[in-house]
């Protein structure tokens, strides 16, 4: 239930400004299939996302890239992103969302592989609350720590948390948080775990087969 609360809107004590409300009004009308796209850093998220994005016709939203260009975009929350991001923190939930259901809505696109996100509970109780998107599955990367630690110190594309004392404060927050959310999903059967160790293409292979499966049951 909504209550106005002079200029934001209370839904079950999330916070979220006029705004947000109608940006989620289109959004519910779309009823969007979202995939969340999680695994430990490095595990290979972005990668098999352009993979599915080739073959699948989905939007790939990746939480990070997102927020990273929240930052260079010169708004209000950028210095505060750009803070948690070098310490590895999960920036609050309102703000990711936001940022988020923007970006579904502008893609003009009704199917998104959300990679990166849920990363807490507070992300996943608050993303389900506000927009009222179950996603249609999960697919998890599991991946070694030595393996992705291997893999972002080899990565080179400048990013300022992969360096070694940013990478163990991620690994941390991961299992701390991001593990849980995943074993949220489990109960619920909704998990398609994945082997993220192998090859980048024996990788795809294992996805391929999850997405196929998915299709083949909506249109059954
Ligand atoms: N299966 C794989 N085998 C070896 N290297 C891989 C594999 N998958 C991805 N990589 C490489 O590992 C690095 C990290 O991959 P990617 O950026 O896709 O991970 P990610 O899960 O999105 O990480 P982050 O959570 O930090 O965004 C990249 O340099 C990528 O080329
Ligand atoms: N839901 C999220 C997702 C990401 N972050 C922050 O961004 C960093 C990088 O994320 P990648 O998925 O690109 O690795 C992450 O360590 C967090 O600081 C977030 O806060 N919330
Ligand atoms: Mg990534």
């Amino acid at each position: 239930m909504w209550h106005r609360s002079s200029e934001v809107f209370v839904l079950m004590g999330t916070a979220v400004d006029a705004a947000t409300r109608d940006t989620n009004g289109s959004l519910i009308e779309k009823n969007p299939t979202v995939v969340f796209v999680l695994g430990g850093p490095g595990s290979g998220k972005g990668t098999q996302c352009a993979n599915i994005v080739q073959h699948f016709g989905y939007t790939h939203l990746s939480a990070g890239d997102l927020l990273r260009a929240e930052i260079k975009s010169g708004s209000d929350n950028g210095t505060m992103i750009q803070n948690m991001i070098k310490e590895g923190k999960i920036v609050p939930s309102e703000v990711t969302i936001k940022i988020l259901q923007n970006a579904m809505l502008e893609s003009g696109n009704d199917k998104f592989l959300i990679d990166g996100f849920p990363r807490n509970e507070e992300n996943r109780a608050a993303f389900e609350e506000v927009t009222k998107i179950v996603p249609a599955f999960v697919l998890f990367f599991e991946c070694s720590e030595e393996e992705m630690e291997r893999r972002l110190l080899g990565r080179n594309q400048g990013r300022e948390d992969d360096n070694i004392e940013t990478i163990r404060k991620r690994f941390k927050v991961f299992v701390e948080s991001s593990i849980p959310v995943v074993e949220h999903y489990k109960s619920r059967g909704k998990v398609r775990k994945i082997d993220a160790a192998k090859p980048i293409e024996q990788v795809f292979q294992a996805v391929k087969t999850v997405f196929t499966v998915h299709n083949d049951k909506a249109v059954a």
